[in-house]
């Protein structure tokens, strides 16, 4: 059956977005996770992907988009 402890989830990839106004921290939150450090950050034009390992070995990608109003699909209307 489809729950969370079947092995078929545990084998899936976690592919996460991770959106917010600019200079809410996504691009220094996906920094800290991938390398442990803070690093001096910069607006992200376009999106940032990162592949992460995880203590318990489950594929995550994350995907850091730019937050500010010109990049946003909903300020081209
Ligand atoms: N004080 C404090 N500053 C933070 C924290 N996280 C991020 N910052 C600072 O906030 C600023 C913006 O951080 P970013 O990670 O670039 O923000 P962002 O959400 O990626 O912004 P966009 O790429 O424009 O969408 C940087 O100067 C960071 O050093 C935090 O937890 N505390
Ligand atoms: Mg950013």
């Amino acid at each position: 059956m489809g729950t969370l402890s079947s092995k078929a989830w545990y084998k899936r990839d976690a592919r996460v977005v991770m959106l917010g106004l600019d200079f809410a921290g996504k691009s220094t939150i996906l920094s800290k996770l991938k390398s442990n450090k803070l690093v001096e950050t910069f607006p992200t034009v376009g999106f940032n992907v990162e592949s992460l390992k995880t203590p318990c070995h489950l594929p995550l990608t994350l995907w850091d988009v730019g937050g500010q109003d010109k990049f946003s699909i909903l300020e081209q209307k």
